[in-house]
């Protein structure tokens, strides 16, 4: 049994987060045995490392290690690509084929994104697991296979079960040992050190001199919410190695090209739906909110004013800010471009100290009724929307897609299945 950082040497696995260390290590100790074993993450969270740990590090090392994509195999073919079929089983099926419980015999099946078998392959996966035997498509010979499976999902698996798409009892029998890999968001202190590892790796790759964050684009990497995590993370460094002249990467320029909002809330405008440039939308939308925030806090600001007309101490505090708050707006005024607002303020300007005070509104006569939010604010929106923006964008190339929505090209097959795209 090869010790945790040999481990993580031999797979490139970067970061010293404890949950991360204890998950490969519990894939470690249950590699020797035959127990099926569920991992369970988000996305780019890295799953596909444990199935490899497990098979490495278990006696079927030198037979096969078969990683299928559950989610990317139509559900026409599915039974035959598992399970082989018979000369003739189908039209098209112009000879017999193995499949891959015929080919991993001896060794390791690792079955991604489990949750999208259909109920049908569901059963005979069950019988694999219960008694090893297999028929293939067409035939009505029994076969015997001796295959370990590890099986991941991104999904919650027993909401699948409670919603009757996934059976119970292939649920608990792959569920013997469960892994949980934490989310990116989770494991800030790794994130400058993986992207550190990435800018180094695809410098040496273009052959580029490396990239560097500034202090504070470090800081706002580490506090981003990464819903791709690592393969969003690792999408980025190639990014900003292959298109910023600047080898020292600025906060505004991280900013920039990694808006906060990013991702999930993102403008849907609907007039706006040809338009390709999703950077700018976000940037835009950031500002939006900004701007919004800005006017609650000056409705906020007018009617403690009003409310407080004759109280002189507070008159004084609040005659800087206003001047302050007026002053800008004429600077900024009539102009709302993106490249003119001003996201990050000057290293030399002073730090905003006023809060606005919070008030039961209940008593008031004015409206201050809040500005309406976006059109939607709900994550499934807007995530269908901007997938159905990438598919455009990138006229249904789904590897394309996949690549600049930071997720896997499988994950956006299942969404595009989940929300009839
Ligand atoms: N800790 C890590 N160190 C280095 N690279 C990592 C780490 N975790 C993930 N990666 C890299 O991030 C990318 C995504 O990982 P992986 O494909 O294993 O994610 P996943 O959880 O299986 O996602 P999906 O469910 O979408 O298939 C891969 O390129 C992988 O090598």
């Amino acid at each position: 049994m090869d010790s945790l950082q040999t481990i993580k040497q031999r797979f490139g696995i970067i970061g010293n987060n404890v949950v991360l260390n204890r998950a490969i290590e519990k894939a470690i100790q249950v590699a020797p045995t035959d127990i099926s074993v569920l991992v369970i993450g988000e996305s780019g969270v890295g799953k596909e490392f444990f199935p490899k740990i497990i098979h490495n590090q278990s006696a079927r090392k030198h037979n096969a290690y078969i990683a299928v994509n559950c989610g990317a195999i139509p559900e026409g073919t599915i039974d035959s690509e598992l399970f082989g079929h018979e000369k003739g089983a189908f039209t098209g099926a112009t000879q017999a084929r193995k499949g891959y419980f015929e080919v991993a015999d001896g060794g390791t099946i690792f079955l991604d994104e489990v949750g999208e078998l259909p109920l049908s392959t569901q059963i005979r996966l069950l019988r694999i697991l219960e008694s090893g035997e297999f028929m293939k498509v067409g035939s009505s010979e029994l076969q015997k296979t001796n295959v370990r499976i590890v099986a991941a999902t991104n999904v919650k698996l027993k909401e699948a079960v409670e919603k009757a798409k996934f059976r119970e009892d292939l649920y608990y029998r792959l569920n013997t040992i469960q892994i949980d890999i934490p989310p990116l968001r989770e494991r800030k202190e790794d994130i400058n050190l993986l992207f550190r590892k990435f800018a180094s790796d695809f410098a040496n790759k273009y052959r580029m001199p490396h990239i560097e964050l500034s202090p504070e684009a470090q800081n706002y990497i580490a506090n981003y919410p990464w819903p791709g995590n690592i393969r969003q993370l690792r999408n980025f460094a190639e990014q900003v190695s292959v298109v910023e002249k600047e080898r020292v990467i600025s906060l505004e320029k991280i900013m920039e090209l990694l808006p906060h909002s990013s991702t999930m809330l993102t403008v849907t405008n609907k007039k706006d739906k040809n338009s390709s440039d999703f950077m700018e939308r976000e940037l835009l939308f950031k500002v939006l909110l900004d701007m919004k925030k800005d006017l609650n806090d000056l409705r906020a600001l007018t009617l403690d004013l009003i409310k407080h007309k004759d109280n002189e101490e507070f008159n004084g505090s609040t005659q800087e800010l206003i001047q302050r708050v007026y002053q800008e707006q004429d600077e900024d005024e009539h102009d709302f471009t993106p490249s003119s607002y001003n996201l990050v303020p000057a290293a030399n300007a002073p730090k905003p100290t006023y809060q606005p005070p919070q008030y039961d509104y209940s008593d008031d006569v004015y409206d201050v009724s809040p500005i309406e939010e976006p059109e939607s604010l709900s994550l499934q929106d807007n995530e269908k929307e901007m997938i159905k923006l990438a598919l455009e964008k990138h006229k249904g190339k789904r590897k394309m897609a996949a690549d600049e929505l930071g997720i896997s090209e499988r994950t956006l097959y299942r969404k595009i299945k989940q929300y009839h795209l």
